[in-house]
């Protein structure tokens, strides 16, 4: 709760909220009630980040406990669109999230009916991870494949993001960030979150 409190002060537009089920990714993090009891706290967007294979059985809790988006990954939806679908049927956002070893193609028939895609820039599952530069040409592809079909979504990056490597995916086109360790590491939280506003 102090955390969250002091990100809000300092700045930060949205919470990333990480979800992990230890099946999709080697790790295990926190579920609906957490991020129930968080929503008493803060008042910010919450962007709620799930690696959990089949998403669409929790999305009615996490739409409950207060989410504002919900991005799911790509590998874990047999039914992508359907599962889109469950999230926007909620009059809540949603997002895709796609691995470093996940081609931007694959987006080609959804893409219209996101609000929001997640270049993931380190393999899913840990804070404080190193980026993995391949983002950056990814993050232009990607760009590329939406300005083809006038289409506008957010492109979010997560995963090492600090100030140098926020500023080459910004430059690539990226205008959402997402900062851990970065942000929670730093003795100054505000300048830090400061930092990343390119
Ligand atoms: O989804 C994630 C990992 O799976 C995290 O959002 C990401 O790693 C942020 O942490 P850091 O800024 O420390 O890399
Ligand atoms: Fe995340």
């Amino acid at each position: 709760g102090e955390d969250i409190n002091k990100v809000e002060k300092a700045g930060a537009d949205w919470l990333h909220i990480d979800i992990m089920d230890g099946h999709f990714v080697p790790n295990l993090t926190i579920g609906p009630q957490v991020v129930a009891d968080i929503r008493k706290r803060s008042r910010l967007f919450f962007d709620v980040h799930l690696m959990i294979e089949k998403p669409e059985t929790l999305i009615p809790s996490f739409v409950e406990a207060g989410a504002d988006l919900i991005t799911v990954h790509l590998e874990a939806c047999v039914h992508l669109h359907r599962v889109i679908s469950l999230i926007k049927g909620y009059g809540i956002k949603a997002g895709v999230a796609l691995n470093p070893a996940t081609p931007v193609y694959l987006l080609n028939d959804i893409a219209s009916e996101l609000d929001l895609v997640l270049v993931m820039s380190v393999n899913p599952g840990f804070g404080g991870q190193t980026f993995i530069s391949g983002a950056v040409e990814k993050i232009k592809e990607l760009k590329q494949l939406l300005d083809n079909k006038g289409l506008n979504p957010f492109i979010q990056v997560d995963g090492g993001i600090n100030e140098t490597t926020g500023r080459r995916v910004v430059e690539a086109g990226a205008n959402v960030l997402v900062a851990g360790s970065y942000i929670f590491g730093s003795s100054d939280i505000e300048k830090a979150v400061q930092s990343l506003k390119f």
